[in-house]
């Protein structure tokens, strides 16, 4: 197998308080990574590190085969800002608040990227956002402002944006967190089918429904490390390690209460 994302001993710091602290991850081609753990853990910021909304302080990302940040020795260096953002443009984000454009029409939301970033023409760009709409059933809204749209198809729109970059990979930071429970699945449904097209992904998430029905791989993080990685059905089933069992029977606990 082909890793798309290598990252090794990844560190970042806020106000000298150590949030993550040698995180470690190989994302093979195809795979759907989950990352899983509690609150603090800091899946969150090993997203924003991988594409440099936030600048990690150590350690070495390979993706797609170019060194984006590394070490040797003593020195960290970041790769040229035109290096990092043509990286950024190939593993885009779907952010739990979606991230609309609300002044844009969601067509106008799906073509900003290949017209902006990437300079493809507008009418190549509108083709193109048309059959990612499409792909994730929105089609049919693409003259219809966000503001307009329930929370699920917002989300499918942030889908289909992601999906205009020709990513190699998509990151996913809980994408279904702030939907009502009846939403969830269609979202769910996208992911599903964008994870049987073979898309690697990154996905952060509290929703183990949503964990289970895709993953391929769990990465439980705790204390800003992977703590334990392993195949979905191993750790998501009586194999897990101990401290993946008992953060997963606190999860099912807190499900019980609601
Ligand atoms: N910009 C920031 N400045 C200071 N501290 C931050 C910043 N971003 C995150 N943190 C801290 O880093 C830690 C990890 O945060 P992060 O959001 O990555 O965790 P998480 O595992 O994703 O948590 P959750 O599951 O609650 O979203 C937390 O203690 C958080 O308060």
């Amino acid at each position: 197998m082909n890793p798309v994302l290598t990252v090794r001993q990844l560190g970042k710091s806020y106000g000298g308080r150590a949030v993550l602290d040698g995180v470690d991850l190989v994302v093979e081609e195809g795979e759907i990574a989950c990352l899983i753990g509690p609150s603090g853990a800091g899946k969150s910021t090993i997203l924003r590190c991988l594409n440099f909304l936030e600048t990690p302080d150590r350690g070495e990302i390979t993706f797609g085969g170019e060194r984006l940040c590394s070490e040797d020795g003593n020195l960290f260096q970041i790769s040229p800002r035109r290096q990092l953002q043509a990286a950024r443009a190939r593993m885009p984000m779907v952010f739990q608040h979606f991230n609309l454009f609300s002044h844009r029409t969601v067509l106008e939301n799906v073509m900003e990227g290949p017209c902006v970033v990437q300079g493809r023409p507008r009418e190549e760009a509108r083709m193109m956002a048309s059959a990612h709409l499409d792909r994730v059933g929105m089609l049919g809204f693409a003259q219809h402002y966000p503001d307009r749209l329930s929370g699920g198809q917002k989300q499918r729109v942030a889908i289909a944006r992601a999906l205009a970059m020709s990513p190699a990979l998509i990151l996913f930071d809980e994408p279904t967190s702030a939907l009502d429970p009846a939403l969830v699945r269609e979202v769910e449904s996208v992911m599903r089918d964008l994870s049987r097209d073979g898309l690697t992904m990154i996905v952060v998430s509290h929703d183990m429904r949503l964990v289970r029905s895709i993953a391929s791989t769990v990465h439980f993080c705790a204390e800003g490390r992977i703590a334990a990685s392993g195949p979905a059905g191993q750790m998501l089933g009586s194999q897990a390690p101990l401290s993946m069992r008992v953060f997963l029977e606190a999860v099912s606990d807190l499900a019980g209460q609601e």
